[in-house]
């Protein structure tokens, strides 16, 4: 067995800290289900190297992240700090697009005694997953920096991209997360949500998945449309399973899905794609509250969870697999023992405390064995 290499960006803000809680968590879970603990290059990127060293990833820094076997990000951007065109500093969607990230896993799930934020018991099912097409879509010219038409200063246009290409794996990433979860007895469904009513990119979105559908037969599907997606996510998600859809609207139903667990530090992520794959809590650095050891490191902690899970696949060591269940099983048992109460939703626990917690739930696992 090989040590995993992981290539860490903490990033800005809350970043950094949320970043340090889930090394440690992943170090000792690895230890306690026997695999081989992963070894960390770091790599300086983010708005804070951006105004230190007028780069926002360090020089040969996309290369590195792209050698190590997973990069695990923190989070990147400061709204003080700005390109000239007014938009932030954004590395990470540059690494997205050079390594084919297209397949962006966030996971939306209601733990025991958090606060499901809606009134109807039956939130407590929430468990669902937004699968955001993560390299295209309309964030296609966001993407690299300056590929954005401008027309002077009368106008500017953005392109939304949907390529057959990207767009086949993409479904074909949500048939097969399907059928894992219902192996898992969660629902294993597939929605397809677009905007194809007015969109000729989104029609093609949906044919495409049509097609693809025809090669996953068990598999139960549905459509929605994103504005009424929005307005099913409030009134009835615990019905929904895996919802495949377009970049942006991926980008902002994943907010509104951690808004209803809890809120963004309840929100993980996972980027996958061909050779390699970025796990990153959704949230961002969080201004209003960093250095206050008020984070909820959650989020990143369960993105490392994923991190091992997608390493124990792609290096075939299911020891890190192992390592993954014990961490999503430590924060299970900790939710439902009321000892994971953070700040973020009216508990009294800040950054290192739910860490120290999540690390005790994960000694308390071993010793059960
Ligand atoms: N993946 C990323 O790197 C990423 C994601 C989103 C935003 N950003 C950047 O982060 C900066 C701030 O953006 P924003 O304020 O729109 O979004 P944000 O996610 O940083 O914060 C939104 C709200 O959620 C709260 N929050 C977020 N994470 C939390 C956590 N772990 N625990 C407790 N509360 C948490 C914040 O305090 C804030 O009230 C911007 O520069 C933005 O571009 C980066
Ligand atoms: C900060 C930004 C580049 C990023 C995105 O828009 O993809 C973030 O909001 C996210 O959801 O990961
Ligand atoms: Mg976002």
């Amino acid at each position: 067995m090989r040590r995993p290499e992981i290539a860490v960006i903490k990033g800005d803000g809350i970043g950094v800290d949320v970043t340090d809680a889930t090394l440690a968590v992943v170090d000792a879970a690895c230890a306690a289900a026997g695999a081989e603990t992963p070894s960390y290059v770091e790599i300086g990127a983010g708005a804070g190297h951006y105004a230190a060293h007028g780069r926002d990833i360090e020089e040969g820094g996309e290369e590195r992240a792209g050698e190590a076997d997973a990069i695990f990000l923190g989070a990147i951007g400061l709204p003080s700090v700005r390109h000239r065109d007014g938009t932030e500093i954004s590395p990470h969607l540059r690494l997205r697009d050079r390594y084919g990230l297209y397949a962006g896993v966030r996971p939306i799930k209601a733990y025991p005694n958090a606060p499901q934020r809606l009134a109807d018991p039956r939130a407590a099912g929430i468990d669902m997953v937004v699968l955001r097409e993560s390299t295209e879509g309309l964030f296609y010219s966001a993407a690299v920096h300056g590929r954005s038409e401008v027309i002077g200063d009368s106008e500017v246009r953005e392109t939304l991209r949907v390529s057959r290409a990207t767009t086949e794996k993409l479904h074909a990433f949500a048939f097969r997360l399907a059928r894992k979860r219902r192996e898992r007895g969660k629902r294993g469904r597939v929605t397809c949500v677009d905007k194809a009513n007015v969109f000729t990119a989104m029609a093609f979105f949906r044919k495409i998945f049509d097609e693809v559908k025809a090669d996953f037969p068990d598999v139960e599907t549905g459509y929605n449309y994103v504005d009424a997606m929005a307005l099913d996510m409030v009134r009835r998600p615990w019905e929904f399973d895996v919802m495949v859809m377009e970049n942006m609207f991926g980008d902002i139903l994943s907010d509104l899905g951690g808004g209803l667990v809890g809120g963004m530090g309840m929100a993980a992520c996972a980027e996958i794609g061909d050779t390699t794959g970025l796990f990153q809590p959704a949230h961002g650095s969080a201004p209003d509250i960093m250095g206050e050891d008020k984070a909820n490191p959650l989020a990143a902690i369960l993105s490392g969870a994923l991190m091992l899970e997608y390493l124990g696949e792609t290096l075939d060591q299911p020891q890190l697999a192992a390592a993954a269940e014990r961490i999503e099983a430590a924060v299970e048992a900790g939710f439902a023992a009321n000892r994971l109460r953070p700040m973020e939703f009216g508990g009294d626990m800040g950054t290192r405390a739910i860490t120290d917690a999540v690390l005790a739930g994960l000694d308390m696992a071993a010793e059960a064995r």
